[in-house]
């Protein structure tokens, strides 16, 4: 399909267009059957669960930063199926499986854009590898989580998928609040990389309201989408490239607070990576670290955390001609497997003696209030 260039347009900076499969059609190539789907709609149910506190578990975003490599990816996602399963007492383990990344300038934006990561950009190829990829994922009993980052691209894979991100970049975008208003699973707002927390609530507000906008259907044709809002949308912190870490007790206190005043539950994911951690896949743990002592102090506003790991620790750049290292990040610097496992039992502990605490009064009776 890639081949075929689409003649006739006079745009004088489109050097040339191919045809893209249109989201049905892939559907029909790699379907989700019932037992898939129902999976899906049961991991969903069970992240809401969560964020509105009734259920007690920590949620836990865990996995690499970008999939570049579908068999390391799946690698991945055996031992993590098996950690979680472990640990299921007291997390709710869904993986990361993002294949856009947003970029700060340029770079490689993932494998469904780049999946030979040579720039040829077959998106074709690109889509549907990342879909196979979350089929077999969904068959190992792992939830996924996947970033939107192009609107375009949503439907291609947003069946499969239990809880999505809005990323830093896009987060005051309005493109990207109404898409959100209208996905089915839960979506986490990040604040801004700068660390504008005021963008992400508002991002909140916004994707919880109605919208009606243009879009696409799953044939691909163009349609004006009417959407009901999203109530399950809530705060990511992921620190500022200005206001520094925001994984701290004043950041959390300071960040529910604005939930507050905003009517909003009171309820936030924290990525130990990104600005939390300055990139740096070390200072994760110690991010970990200080969160898990908050949660254990009773602290119920914090209802999950995003980790970025993989089977090796650090990242690499991808160079023409040399081959890659197996299992290590070609974006963001991740934790290794093996500190995964040890930051995930020190998680789980956290939630085990959460449990013991009491629930705080008033601070946190919006929790579990659904937004209207
Ligand atoms: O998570 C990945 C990166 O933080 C994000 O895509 C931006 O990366 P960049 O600043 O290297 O472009
Ligand atoms: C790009 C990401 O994060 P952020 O939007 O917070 O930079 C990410 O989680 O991959």
């Amino acid at each position: 399909m890639a081949t075929t260039l689409i003649t006739g347009m006079h745009e004088p900076r489109i050097d040339r267009m191919q045809p893209l499969t249109p989201p049905d059609l892939l559907h029909r190539e790699l379907p989700i059957d019932e037992v898939r789907r129902t999976a899906v709609t049961d991991a969903r149910t069970s992240v809401a669960a969560v964020l509105d506190g009734h259920d007690d578990r920590l949620l836990v975003i865990v996995g690499p930063c970008s999939v570049h490599d579908p068999l390391a990816a799946l690698d991945y996602a055996t031992r993590l199926s098996g950690l979680a399963g472990t640990l299921g007492d007291d997390l709710l383990v869904l993986m990361r499986v993002y294949f856009e990344k947003p970029r700060t300038v340029v770079g490689w934006k993932g494998l469904i854009y780049d999946p030979r990561l040579d720039g040829s950009g077959d998106i074709d190829l690109g889509l549907r590898t990342a879909r196979a990829l979350l089929l077999r994922v969904l068959d190992l009993g792992l939830p996924v989580a996947c970033e939107f980052l192009d609107p375009l691209l949503a439907r291609y894979t947003s069946d499969t998928v239990a809880w999505g991100a809005i990323g830093a970049r896009t987060v005051e975008s309005q493109i990207h609040r109404q898409l959100a208003s209208g996905l089915p699973m839960p979506i986490g707002m990040k604040n801004r990389p700068d660390g504008s927390v005021t963008t992400a609530v508002d991002a909140v507000l916004a994707a919880g309201a109605p919208h009606v906008h243009a879009g696409t259907d799953t044939t691909g044709q163009p349609v004006i989408a009417h959407t009901t809002g999203n109530t399950d949308c809530h705060l990511v912190l992921r620190g500022g490239s200005r206001s520094g870490p925001n994984f701290g007790p004043v950041a959390v206190e300071d960040a529910l607070r604005r939930l507050r005043s905003a009517d909003l539950p009171e309820r936030v994911v924290i990525d130990a990576s990104h600005d939390n951690s300055g990139k740096d896949h070390q200072r994760q743990a110690g991010v970990v670290g200080e969160v898990a002592r908050q949660v254990e102090s009773g602290q119920r506003g914090i209802v999950g955390l995003m980790l970025e790991s993989f089977l090796v620790a650090g990242r690499q750049d991808i160079v023409p001609g040399r081959p890659l290292t197996y299992g290590q990040s070609v974006t963001d610097a991740c934790l290794s497997w093996e500190a995964t496992v040890a930051t995930l039992d020190r998680l789980a502990l956290a939630a085990r003696r959460r449990r013991g605490t009491r629930p705080a009064g008033a601070g946190h009776a919006v929790l579990g209030a659904r937004h209207a």
